[in-house]
C-alpha cells in the first residue's frame, strides 16, 4: 500500500452496523473536514485525467457530487447529475438498482450527454457496483460510452468493481478496503 493510501484510509472512520447490522459504514466526513486529504483526493484524480479525452463527468448523488463537481471544475468539463429519483426536473430516464444496505432509483435528465460522448462516472464509493452500474446504464442509454468508473474508496469484498470490469468499465480507486472489519 502506497503511503498516500495509508494515509486517506486513515481519514476514513469506519462506523459498524451502520446503517444496518453487519454493514460497515466507510464514512468520508473526516476526510472532507481536512483540506489535505480531500485535495489529495482531488488532485490525484485531476492527474490521472487532465490529459484524456473525456466529454463529460457524471457525479453520483450525493457524496459523488463533492469530488465530481470539483472534478468537473478543475477539469473545465460539462458536469452531469446522476440524481436519487424525484430529484430532476423532467424530462429524466430512471434506472433501479440495489445497494449494499437498500434498493434506490437514480436519473439522469434526457439530453445531458450525446452519442458518442465518452464520460467519466464519479463516486466516493464502489460497494456493489450497483449505483455504478445504473449510471452507465442510463448514459449507454443515450448513446455515450462510459470512459471510466472512479471512486475515492473500493470495497473488493462486495464485488462490485470486479463486475463492473467484467461487463467492460474500467475502474479506478485511490483507495480500498478488503479483508477489513
Ligand atoms: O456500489 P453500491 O453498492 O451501489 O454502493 C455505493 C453507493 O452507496 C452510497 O450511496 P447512498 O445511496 O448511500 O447515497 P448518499 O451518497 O446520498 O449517501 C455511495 O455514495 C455510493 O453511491
Ligand atoms: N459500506 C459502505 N460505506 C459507505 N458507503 C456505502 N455505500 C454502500 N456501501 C457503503
Amino acid at each position: 500500500m502506497s503511503f498516500d493510501e495509508i494515509y486517506l484510509k486513515a481519514n476514513i472512520r469506519a462506523v459498524h452496523n451502520w446503517p444496518k447490522e453487519g454493514v460497515t459504514f466507510r464514512d468520508i466526513t473526516p476526510l472532507l473536514q481536512q483540506p489535505k486529504p480531500f485535495r489529495m483526493v482531488i488532485d490525484a484524480l485531476t492527474q490521472r485525467y487532465i490529459n484524456h479525452e473525456i466529454d463529460r463527468i457524471a457525479a453520483i448523488d450525493s457524496r459523488g457530487f463533492l469530488i465530481g463537481s470539483v472534478l468537473a471544475y478543475n477539469l473545465n468539463k460539462p458536469l452531469i447529475l446522476v440524481r436519487k429519483k424525484d430529484k430532476l426536473p423532467p424530462p429524466v430516464i430512471s434506472e433501479s438498482y440495489n445497494l449494499e444496505y437498500g434498493a434506490a432509483t437514480v436519473e439522469i435528465q434526457q439530453g445531458s450527454c450525446k452519442e458518442g460522448d465518452k464520460v467519466l462516472i464519479i463516486d466516493d464509493i464502489i460497494a456493489t457496483g450497483g449505483t455504478m452500474m445504473a449510471a452507465s446504464t442510463l448514459l449507454k442509454s443515450q448513446g455515450a460510452e462510459v470512459f471510466e468508473a472512479a471512486a475515492l474508496i473500493d470495497l473488493p469484498d462486495l464485488n462490485g468493481s470486479t463486475l463492473l470490469q467484467n461487463i467492460g468499465i474500467g475502474v479506478y480507486s485511490l483507495c480500498a478496503f478488503e479483508g477489513e472489519s
